[in-house]
C-alpha cells in the first residue's frame, strides 16, 4: 500500500514549545526552561516543591507574565496572541474557581458561551462531560454544596467545554478519592487517545509512571532530564526501578541541564 504522507508534507508544530522562559520573583523561579510537548503527547512534569512547575504553566496558559523566553502553542506564538492561544488551551489550576451559585450545568453552559458555543450543542457537551465525570446526578445542584473533589471535576468540565487541542493541569489529581481520580485519569486518557495533548504536573509519582508517554524533571526552574521512564531509567542509572526511586536520584544528582536540542551540560550552580 502507498504511504500516504506526501513526501515534502510539512511537519506539523509541536503542541507546546517553549525557549528560554523566566520569572524572577525574589530570586529565580524559572530560569532558561526549554520544554518540547508534541501534539497529541501525554506529557507529565515532575519536580520538588518550588521548583518552577506551576510559574511555568502559569506563563504558558497567559496567567503570568513571563520575565524573557517564548511560548508557542500549536505554533501560534501565545505571548503576541493570547486570545488565539487560549481558545485552542485548557488550563486547570490546583485551586479551581466556580460560581458556587450556579448548577454545575448552569456553569459549563456559561463558560460554553464565553467560548460562543450555540445553546444547543453547549448542553449536550456539558452533560456529556458531567456525566463521564460522574456528576451527571448533580447537574442541577448549586454547587455551594459541594465536596473539593465535585468542584475540581468541575472545573475540569468547564475546562475541557470548548474541545481544547492542549490540556494543561496543575495537580489535577490531588485531593480526589480513588473513584474521582479514576473518573478524571480516564477523561485525559480518553483526551489524549481522541488525539489531545495532555500535560500535568503531579506528585503522584504512579499517576506520571502510568499515564505519561514522556516525563519532564524539573529542578530550580530548570528541566534537569527529559524521557520516556525507561530513558529516564537509563539516565539515573537506575535499570527497572520505580519512577520513584529514579526522580529522587535525578533531583538529588548535581544539577543538569536539558537543552531545547536534548543535550545536557551541566550547570555549575
Ligand atoms: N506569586 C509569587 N510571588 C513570589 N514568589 C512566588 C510566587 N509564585 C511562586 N513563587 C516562588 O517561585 C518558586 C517556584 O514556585 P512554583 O509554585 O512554581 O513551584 P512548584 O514547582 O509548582 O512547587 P509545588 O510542587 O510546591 O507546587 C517558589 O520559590 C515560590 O515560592
Amino acid at each position: 500500500m502507498p504511504d500516504p504522507t506526501p513526501v515534502n508534507a510539512p511537519v506539523p508544530p509541536p503542541a507546546l514549545q517553549v525557549r528560554n522562559l523566566r520569572k524572577t520573583f525574589t530570586r529565580p523561579a524559572v530560569d532558561g526552561l526549554d520544554l518540547t510537548v508534541a501534539a497529541g503527547e501525554f506529557y507529565a512534569l515532575l519536580g520538588p516543591n518550588g521548583a518552577g512547575k506551576t510559574t511555568t504553566l502559569r506563563m504558558v496558559s497567559g496567567l503570568l507574565a513571563p520575565d524573557a523566553g517564548s511560548v508557542s502553542i500549536f505554533g501560534m506564538d501565545a505571548l503576541a496572541d493570547p486570545v488565539a492561544a487560549k481558545r485552542i488551551t485548557a488550563w486547570v489550576s490546583d485551586e479551581p474557581m466556580i460560581y458556587d451559585k450556579l448548577t454545575p450545568l448552569e456553569y459549563l453552559e456559561f463558560v460554553a458561551g464565553l467560548w460562543g458555543l450555540p445553546a444547543g450543542p453547549a448542553e449536550a457537551k456539558s452533560r456529556e462531560l458531567l456525566d463521564w465525570l460522574g456528576l451527571g446526578p448533580h447537574a442541577d445542584e448549586r454547587c455551594e454544596g459541594f465536596s473539593k473533589g465535585m468542584r475540581q471535576k468541575v472545573a475540569l468540565a468547564g475546562a475541557l467545554v470548548h474541545d481544547p487541542r492542549l490540556i494543561i493541569l496543575d495537580e489535577p489529581l490531588t485531593g480526589l478519592d480513588a473513584a474521582s481520580a479514576r473518573q478524571v485519569k480516564d477523561v485525559l486518557l480518553q483526551r489524549a487517545q481522541a488525539g489531545g495533548t495532555v500535560i500535568l504536573t503531579t506528585h503522584i509519582l504512579e499517576v506520571a509512571e502510568r499515564m505519561a508517554e514522556r516525563i519532564g524533571v524539573i529542578a530550580q526552574g530548570r528541566l534537569i532530564a527529559e524521557g520516556t521512564l525507561e530513558e529516564l531509567r537509563q539516565r539515573a542509572g537506575r535499570a527497572g526501578r520505580s519512577l520513584e526511586e529514579v526522580f529522587l536520584a535525578l533531583v538529588s544528582a548535581p544539577e543538569e541541564t536539558v537543552s531545547a536540542d536534548g543535550a545536557s551540560e551541566r550547570t555549575g550552580r
